[in-house]
């Protein structure tokens, strides 16, 4: 049974959310039944290995999957509305003025053709719709300033191409921070900056988490980032949520093996200086060829036989503290 809601009131509850998408190998089942709340004000990690389901998930919660979707089952509640049965107008003007987000890579969302003042002033339409193109300016020149655009009046000016790519992040979080988002989803949003950069942009995001009112969902491959910005952290592994639960809690008493054996993969990337980079022994499954049960039970060191007969429910292992794990061990 999926434990109700950790915040009695989150801006987002996703309930059983299942997408599969249409491949020459058959369907791919990219996501499986997953349950999570992204609580009001709260920065909530979403981790695991490369092809485990987070950017599908942060699509279907903006509702920009790909064409080849073939199953969208379950809903994702805001505000007391699915929506995945709104109407796409609905979602897209949801987009534009309630969700925003910040990618990898700036350049692919910042147009190439129209100067950077131009395009914060436009985004700022349907949060101030009254105000004048000049206030706009205004608002865009001190949000770069405070995301550490030097010379924000002039550089304003200027090209995103004309801008580095530390600056092009920066100016992203300007862009996403004036359209006040209730929901801000980060898809790693620092994994294409040098590791200096890299350090920049967490401490600004960092410190720009304390002004913001929104929910921030950050989806990385960085433990490190996560334990460092996130209040909550969810696990995905090849599409099913395995476990979820307060930062402190998943990530300094984790439960499911999976998640362990994660955290022990960052160690010793750490204490090796990511010269032989530990790794989780196998790969994880083809989503067209899921295995039956638990699908970590094939690279699990501790599956029993019962492991691949059902697929385990996320089960509360602290009482009522929100910290969940799917795995018949614990
Ligand atoms: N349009 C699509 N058609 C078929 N399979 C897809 C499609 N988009 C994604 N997938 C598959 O879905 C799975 C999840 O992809 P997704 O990009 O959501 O993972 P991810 O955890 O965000 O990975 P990464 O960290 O590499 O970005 C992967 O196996 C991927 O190959």
């Amino acid at each position: 049974m999926t434990r109700p809601t950790q915040d009695a009131d989150p801006l987002i509850a996703i309930r059983d959310l299942s997408v599969s998408f249409a491949t020459s190998a058959g369907p791919a089942e990219v996501l499986r039944n997953v349950t999570l709340d992204l609580g009001r004000g709260r920065i909530v990690g979403l981790v695991g290995e490369s092809g485990s389901g987070k950017s599908t998930l942060a699509s279907a919660i903006t509702r920009l999957l790909p064409a080849n979707l073939s199953r969208l089952d379950g809903g994702i509640l805001y505000e007391g509305r699915d929506l995945l049965a709104e109407p796409e107008a609905a979602v897209a003007a949801l987009r534009g003025s309630r969700f925003a987000m910040i990618f990898q890579d700036p350049m692919g969302a910042l147009n190439p053709v129209f100067r950077v003042g131009t395009q914060l002033v436009d985004l700022q339409r349907a949060k101030a719709p009254k105000a004048s193109r000049r206030d706009r300016m205004a608002r865009a020149v001190a949000m770069l300033t405070r995301v550490g655009i030097p010379d924000a009046a002039r550089r304003i000016r200027d090209y995103p191409h004309q801008f580095s790519g530390g600056m092009r992040q920066r100016i992203m979080i300007a862009a996403a921070l004036l359209c006040e988002p209730d929901l801000l989803i980060a898809d790693e949003p620092t994994t294409a900056l040098d590791p200096t950069i890299e350090g920049q942009i967490v401490a600004l995001i960092d410190e720009l988490r304390h002004g913001f009112q929104g929910t921030i969902l950050l989806i990385s491959h960085s433990l490190g980032l996560v334990s460092h910005l996130c209040d909550d952290v969810a696990v995905l592994y090849a599409g099913a949520l395995v476990e979820r639960g307060p930062a402190a809690a998943v990530l300094g008493a984790p439960r499911h093996p999976y998640t362990r054996a994660l955290l022990a993969c960052e160690i010793g990337a750490d204490v090796v200086r990511r010269a032989t980079l530990a790794t989780i022994p196998g790969d994880a499954p083809d989503p067209t060829r899921l295995p039956p049960g638990c699908v970590f039970a094939p690279r699990c060191s501790q599956a029993i036989d019962s492991c691949r007969d059902a697929v385990p429910e996320l089960r509360p292992v602290d009482g009522d503290g929100g910290h969940a794990a799917a795995c018949l061990l614990v």
